[in-house]
C-alpha cells in the first residue's frame, strides 16, 4: 500500500516536514497550501527536494468553496483554479483537493453544482491534472460523502472524482458501506484519521482532536475494508489536525503516524478476514496484491509484569518504603548500579536517576512474552526504536524499545517461578540474593497495574506505542476530576488482566512528576492485612479524610467491621455489579508512590471515584510540604 502524510501533520518548516515524512518511510506526501505559502522556496526547489528524498508529491489542498455558486462568482473561481493548476504543473503534481462550500454557495441545486464542477473538469484536463472533491462534515449543502459521490457521478467527467475522508465520514455517524458502491477508479484520493468520541460540533472536533488511526475510537480497520473492495490502489494519506503535534518533533510525530498506517493496514486485513474478503468483484480481487499491505508479523501480546525499573534521587526513601510493604531486598546487579526488590512476582529494580532531563521515575517496564523474538520482530515492524543495553557475558538477554516518554519497554521471557535474571543480583547485596524470610511479607503477590503520568505531547503516542508495540488493548479514555484539573486517563491491558497500563495526562508544567506522579499498585488478595503489616512495620499511607468513610456507609451500608478496618487503615472501597475493590496508596515519594490493591470477584475496574479523593489528599500532602512525605518514610512508630 503506498503511504502518505499531509505536511500539516508535522510541524516545523516545509523543508523539516519532508525530511521527516522521508525518514519515516512515507512514499509521498500531499502539500498544504498554507506550508507552501510560507515557504521561501519555489515549486521547482520543492519537487527537486522531495525527488531527492524519493517523496512522490501526492495531491496539492486544500482549494475550497467552489460549487453551487452565482455565475459571476463562478468565472472568479475558474480563474483562481487555473492559477493553481498552473502552480501544480510547476509542481508535479496531478492531483487538486476540492473541499465541498462552506461559505459561498448560494444554492443547494445539484444540477448547478455538478455542471460547475464539470466546467473545472474540463479546466483541469487542460492542464493534465485531476481534481478529487471531498465532502467536509460541515459543508454548506455537501456534508455526506454519498452526495459528493452523487455530485462527481451527475459531473460525469474523467478529470472529477472523489477523496474520502474517514474523519467527515465517521464523525458523522455515515456509514462507511455504501463506498462500496464507488467505482475504483472515481476515489481519487484517501485521507485517514481517527479522533476521540466527543460530543463536540464536527469543525472544532476534527481541528482540534484529530489523531492519527489507533489513537482515537473509530473503527478505520472497518473504513479501509470497504475503501479495498472498490479496487482503490492510490495512497492512503493521513491528514490530521490537533493541538499537539504542532508542538512536537516533526521527525518522531512521522515515525507515530507510519506506525499508525502499519496498524490501520493489519486492522483492515483482519476486518476483511472476518468479512468475506475482498468480494467477487474480479478487478477489486487483484487489488489486495497490488496494495501490498505492510502488516506487522503476529506475537501473542505480553502475560505479566517480568519487572518494573524505577529511578529516584531518594533511594533510602523507596527502600524504606518497599521494605515497609514487605518487599525483600535481593541485593545489588553484579555489574550495573541497580538493586533488585521483590514480593511474589512483584519485582522492581530500584536505580539512581542519570541526572536532569533523564527518564521518568518509572524509567522501564518489562512485559513478560512466550515469544521474545516475535515480541521483536513486531515491535520492529512498528517502527519502535530499540534500546541498546549494555550487556555482560552470561547476562540474559532482554530486547527493549524506547517509549514515547522517554522510557523503556523490555520483553522478558513470561513463566512460572522466578526470571533467569535474578541470579544476575545479590552478588555484592547484604542479602546475597536470598529472601529473609522473617523480614519479608507474602501479602503482595504482583504488579496490578502501572500508572504512568504522560508528557501532553506524548499521551496519544503513548496510547499507539503501548497497543501496537507492546500489544496491549486500549479502552475508552476517562477523565477524573483533581484539585489541579481534569486528569485524561486511558487505560491499557491484556485480556484476561495480567498487563494493565494506565495512562494519564499530566498538567502542563508538571515537570518531573511534582503534581502528578507515577505509580505502581501491588495486587494482594488481603489489603487489609497488607496494610495492618505495613503500618507495623512503620508506614504511614496516604491519610482519607472521615468524610470519606461516612459517604461509604450511606452509600454502601458496609459491614460496620469491614467499614471500621478501613477507616482505621487508610483504605480505600469500591463495588460495582462484578465485585468490590479495597485499595490503599503510600505518600509520594519523590515522583512516585505505590497502591496495594485487592480485586474481589470480577472487579476490573481502578476506584476511579475514589481517584478525585486520592489525588486531593496528595494534593494536601504536597502543600503540607515535604515534613509529610519524610513522615511516610519513617521508621516504626
Ligand atoms: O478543516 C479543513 O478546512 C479541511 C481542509 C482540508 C481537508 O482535507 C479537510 O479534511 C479539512
Ligand atoms: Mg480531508
Amino acid at each position: 500500500m503506498r503511504t502518505s502524510i499531509a505536511t500539516v501533520c508535522l510541524s516545523g518548516t516545509l523543508d523539516e516536514k519532508l525530511r521527516a515524512a522521508a525518514h519515516a518511510g512515507f512514499d509521498g506526501v500531499e502539500i498544504f497550501e498554507p506550508d507552501f505559502l510560507a515557504s521561501p522556496r519555489s515549486p521547482e526547489d520543492i519537487r527537486g527536494i522531495a525527488a531527492d528524498l524519493g517523496l512522490s508529491l501526492d495531491l496539492y489542498q486544500p482549494f475550497r468553496d467552489f460549487e453551487g455558486v452565482s455565475p459571476e462568482l463562478h468565472r472568479a473561481n475558474l480563474r483562481r483554479a487555473a492559477a493553481k493548476f498552473d502552480l501544480m504543473t510547476r509542481f508535479g503534481i496531478d492531483t487538486l483537493l476540492l473541499c465541498s462550500n462552506v461559505a459561498t454557495a448560494k444554492s443547494g441545486d445539484d444540477q448547478l453544482a455538478a455542471s460547475q464542477l464539470r466546467d473545472l473538469g474540463d479546466l483541469a484536463a487542460a492542464h493534465g491534472v485531476r481534481v478529487a472533491y471531498e465532502a467536509l462534515a460541515w459543508g454548506r449543502f455537501v456534508d455526506g460523502y454519498e452526495h459528493a459521490a452523487r455530485l462527481v457521478r451527475l459531473a460525469d467527467h474523467d478529470a472529477i472524482g472523489i477523496c474520502l475522508d474517514s474523519f467527515h465520514i465517521l464523525s458523522k455517524g455515515h456509514d462507511p458501506e455504501a463506498i462500496e458502491t464507488i467505482p475504483g477508479d472515481k476515489v481519487f484520493f484517501v485521507q485517514m484519521a481517527d479522533a476521540p468520541q466527543l460530543s463536540l460540533d464536527v469543525l472544532s472536533w476534527s481541528r482540534h482532536y484529530r489523531v492519527f488511526p489507533g489513537e482515537g475510537a473509530f473503527d478505520l480497520g472497518r473504513f479501509l475494508g470497504h475503501l479495498l473492495r472498490t479496487g482503490y490502489d492510490g495512497p492512503i494519506s493521513l491528514e490530521v489536525f490537533n493541538d499537539t503535534f504542532r508542538q512536537s518533533d516533526p521527525e518522531e510525530t512521522a515515525i507515530d503516524a507510519m506506525r499508525s498506517l502499519v496498524l490501520l493496514q493489519e486492522q483492515g486485513r483482519d476486518w476483511l478476514d472476518r468479512h468475506g474478503g475482498l468480494g467477487s468483484a474480479g478487478g477489486a480481487l487483484a487489488a489486495r496484491e497490488r496494495l501490498d499491505l505492510d502488516v506487522a508479523p503476529a506475537a501473542a501480546p505480553p502475560v505479566d509484569f517480568n519487572y518494573v525499573e524505577v529511578r529516584s534521587d531518594d533511594l533510602d526513601a523507596l527502600r524504606t518504603a518497599l521494605a515497609q510493604l514487605g518487599f525483600a531486598d535481593r541485593g545489588v546487579h553484579r555489574s550495573k548500579p541497580v538493586e533488585l526488590w521483590t514480593q511474589g512476582a512483584a519485582r522492581l529494580v530500584l536505580g539512581p536517576t542519570g541526572g536532569v532531563g533523564s527518564a521518568p521515575a518509572v524509567a522501564g517496564l518489562g512485559f513478560g512474552v512466550v515469544d521474545q523474538d516475535a515480541a521483536a520482530a513486531r515491535a520492529l515492524a512498528f517502527r519502535a526504536a530499540p534500546v541498546a543495553r549494555e550487556q555482560a557475558v552470561g547476562e540474559e538477554r532482554l530486547v527493549g524499545f524506547r517509549a514515547p516518554d522517554g522510557s523503556e519497554a523490555f520483553f522478558g521471557d513470561a513463566g512460572d517461578g522466578e526470571p533467569h535474571w535474578i541470579g544476575e543480583f545479590g552478588t555484592a547485596g547484604a542479602a546475597d540474593g536470598q529472601v529473609d524470610e522473617d523480614a519479608a511479607g507474602t501479602g503482595i503477590l504482583r504488579v496490578d497495574h502501572v500508572n504512568l503520568a504522560q508528557p501532553w505531547q506524548h499521551f496519544d503516542a503513548a496510547v499507539l506505542f503501548y497497543s501496537t508495540v507492546v500489544g496491549l488493548a486500549a479502552t475508552p479514555s476517562t477523565e477524573v476530576a483533581a484539585p489541579i484539573g481534569l486528569v485524561r486517563s486511558q487505560v491499557l491491558r491484556t485480556a484476561d488482566g495480567g498487563v494493565r497500563v494506565a495512562l494519564n495526562l499530566a498538567p502542563s508544567g508538571d515537570t518531573g512528576g511534582a503534581i502528578l506522579p507515577q505509580h505502581l499498585a501491588f495486587a494482594t488478595d488481603d489489603a487489609l492485612g497488607v496494610a495492618r503489616a505495613a503500618r507495623a512495620r512503620g508506614l504511614a499511607p496516604l491519610p482519607i479524610p472521615a468524610n470519606y468513610y461516612d459517604d461509604l456507609d450511606a452509600r454502601y451500608e458496609l459491614d460496620p467491621g469491614l467499614l471500621a478496618s478501613l477507616r482505621e487503615l487508610n483504605v480505600l472501597y469500591d463495588r460495582d455489579a462484578a465485585g468490590e475493590f479495597l485499595h490503599f496508596y503510600t505518600g509520594a515519594i519523590g515522583s512516585v508512590f505505590f497502591e496495594v490493591v485487592e480485586r474481589r470477584g470480577g472487579y476490573e475496574g481502578y476506584g476511579a471515584g475514589n481517584a478525585p479523593v486520592r489525588l486531593a489528599a496528595q494534593y494536601e500532602r504536597r502543600r503540607a510540604g515535604s515534613a509529610a512525605d519524610a513522615a511516610v518514610v519513617a521508621g516504626p512508630r
